[in-house]
């Protein structure tokens, strides 16, 4: 597009609007940190550049010294923050500061509450950004020309963070973008000296890029005029270099908590965060945080993930995924290599072997914090299990050669404490087993409550043996991939032939009197339910239930059926076993009844029933239905 030097007045993107709205009556109550937002996009944009220059030189225009400009103006009550990076040109800050890109933005909105306090901290996951300045601004003005193009190509875009901006052609002789905000009445602090420059200090001490302030005044010049002319000295209010660069002993927990809202545009402090040096074959390092919380799109497909990429202190890409393996895409932070060659792109980095090296090293490096954060005192691992534990249990399928590290950091509900909240290990589980146990058993359903109350744990509850109980979506999953752990085999309650590892000579005979006795009764159900069931058998299984659904040792599980169901997915065709609880009453009229039809009638019930127990779905529900009056209303006809 030719630079239109007519002011154009355009309308925010409906999200974009949404989110100002939002933006400005959440977060009144932390108003400074519009500054580290402001702050933060310029050293992203000076970052970019660094990075840009690096194979066209020409962008810096004979002026490499990078920083970011704070100016204030008591008077006319403006702040205006300067940077000299990549710059914005007249589509670009129309796309950038007009509409939102982030995908899943919709979806996010939805679910705001209209709570402010809840609210702001979700926007906090969301990520504030630019549109913070209209938190103490009622107007902002942002003039920004693209490094590499003439001065014309400058463009101004204001607003007042309504529901509109304009844009329009203005030159600008230095490349890079100038933020000034005109501050609303009560902002005033914010064009104080002493005051932005405690707030900068507070929250950009730590990023690589000196940010400039004036000088406090000197004793005025006499002559007024000459006081006038002289340019304004600047001098660097931040520390300004690189946090991961300087040595462990001398950062404080403040600044590395700076430091990762910084990197991660997150609100809230992280869990924790484990800094390293590597020396040696490889050289470099990382600086990784775990997030408190998880962000809003961590299931979208591309959501952005991944560390930070510097080479030799210089940035070189965000969202570098090649470093961590996806189940730890919660993981934020740096990595810096002396290795990686200064050009090296998306394309080198998969090819790469150091890359790998890399990132089973980090890899390992994550594990570790996380089997730390476990086993230190207080609720922060429970904090991380709630929001990032169904991606770790994605682990084990993803990673093998970790598979037991990963193992222990899992936590589960078992019947140990018959709660919902996961908080039970498996090296718990193990400790606890019985003398004789040999495994670890499970039960997958669709639920917390109905793997809770699934009739396959009757047995279990009886003899006081644990069963884990599983229902998020991606367990069985899990359970395919994890197999063992401490070489005990897993077993899903639900599958195969009851065998609790510990039967006595005592429970062997009562199972084969069981099946003697069961004989014809079996024989007359299995002839009945043929289409239905592959196999009717007796069971010492269930104590209080007629009667439970078994898979065969072979068959895709009934929870993992429906989900693929769920998504279309071709399911296997297989039958399910049907085992039956002689000793219960409704099974012992069943064996009485003479009556065939009726016969027919109670044993599809019974099944039925148990399918339903279980989570599952009949697939004829109005059958079911009918059937089960016909019985009631013979019941009273008796
Ligand atoms: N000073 C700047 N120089 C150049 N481009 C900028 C500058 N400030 C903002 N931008 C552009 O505007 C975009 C939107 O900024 P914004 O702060 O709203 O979101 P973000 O930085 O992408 O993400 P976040 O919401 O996590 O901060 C940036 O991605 C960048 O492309």
């Amino acid at each position: 597009m030719t630079a239109d030097v007519q002011k154009e007045t355009l309308g925010f993107q409906t999200e974009a609007k949404q989110l100002l709205h939002l933006m400005i009556h959440s977060l009144y109550s932390n108003q400074e940190i519009f500054l580290r937002e402001l702050i933060s996009n310029a050293s992203d944009a000076i970052d970019k550049l660094r990075f840009a220059s690096l194979s066209d030189e020409s962008l810096l225009e004979g002026q490499g010294d990078y920083q970011i400009r704070v100016d204030v103006d008591k008077e006319a009550r403006t702040i205006t923050i300067a940077d000299n990076g990549i710059g914005m040109n007249r589509d670009e800050i129309v796309e950038h500061l007009g509409t939102i890109a982030k995908s899943g933005t919709a979806a996010f909105l939805e679910n705001l509450t209209g709570d402010q306090q809840k609210d702001s901290q979700l926007i906090g996951q969301f990520g504030v950004g630019f549109y913070s300045a209209f938190i103490v601004a009622d107007r902002v003005e942002v003039h920004s020309r693209k490094a590499g193009e003439a001065p014309e190509a400058g463009v101004v875009w204001e607003s007042h963070g309504e529901s509109e901006f304009s844009v329009e052609s203005r030159d600008k002789a230095t490349r890079g973008t100038s933020i000034t905000l005109f501050l609303k009445e009560g902002c005033e602090e914010f064009a104080d000296d002493f005051r932005v420059r405690s707030v900068i200090k507070k929250y950009s001490d730590h990023i690589s890029v000196p940010v400039m302030m004036v000088k406090p005044s000197m004793p005025a010049a006499e002559d007024e005029e000459e006081q006038a002319q002289e340019a304004p000295e600047y001098e660097a209010v931040n520390e300004a270099t690189a946090l991961w660069t300087r040595s462990r002993t001398e950062i404080s927990d403040d600044e590395y908590k700076e430091f990762y809202k910084h990197v991660s545009h997150d609100f809230d402090e992280p869990l924790t965060w484990s800094h390293n040096r590597v020396e040696g074959k490889l050289d470099y390092t990382s600086l990784l945080y775990l997030p408190r919380r998880a962000p809003f799109d961590m299931w979208n497909r591309d959501m952005a993930r991944g560390l930070k990429l510097y080479v030799q202190r210089t940035f070189i890409m965000d969202d570098a995924e090649q470093f961590l393996p996806l189940y730890l895409r919660f993981v934020k932070g740096v990595v810096d290599s002396n290795d990686l060659p200064l050009n090296v792109s998306r394309e080198i980095l998969q090819q790469d072997a150091s890359v790998d090296s890399m990132r089973s090293a980090l890899t390992k490096r994550v594990l570790d914090m996380l089997g730390k954060l476990a086993k230190k005192d207080g609720d922060d691992y429970a904090t991380f299990w709630k929001e990032f534990g169904q991606v770790l249990k994605e682990g084990p399928a993803e990673d093998f050669a970790n598979k037991e590290k990963i193992a222990k950091l899992l936590r589960f509900s078992t019947t140990h404490t018959d709660k919902e909240a996961q908080d039970q290990s498996l090296e718990d589980y193990v400790a606890r087993m019985q003398e004789g146990q040999e495994k670890i058993f499970y039960v997958v359903a669709e639920n917390f409550n109905t793997a809770k109350s699934s009739p396959h744990l009757e047995v279990f509850r009886k003899k006081g043996i644990e069963v884990l109980l599983l229902s998020d979506r991606v367990d069985d999953w899990l359970m395919n991939h994890l197999q063992e752990f401490d070489g005990k085999a897993f077993q899903d309650v639900a599958r195969g032939s009851l065998d609790l590892g510990n039967d006595s000579e005592e429970d062997k005979a009562e199972q084969e009197k069981l099946e003697k006795e069961s004989e014809a009764l079996v024989e007359r159900m299995a002839k009945v339910l043929e289409d239905k069931v592959a196999e009717v058998r007796p069971t010492a299984r269930l104590t209080e239930s007629p009667a439970c659904l078994v898979v065969g040792d072979f068959d895709m599980g009934a929870q993992m059926k429906r989900i693929m169901e769920a998504a279309g997915q071709p399911v296997p065709e297989s039958k399910p076993i049907l085992e039956i609880n002689p000793a219960h009453p409704l099974l012992t009229m069943l064996d009485k009844e003479q009556d065939e039809d009726r016969f027919a009638d109670l044993a599809s019930v019974v099944f039925d029933q148990a399918n339903l127990a279980e989570g599952g779905q009949l697939e004829d529900p109005a059958a079911y239905v009918s059937t089960l009056n016909k019985l009631l209303l013979a019941l009273g006809g008796r």
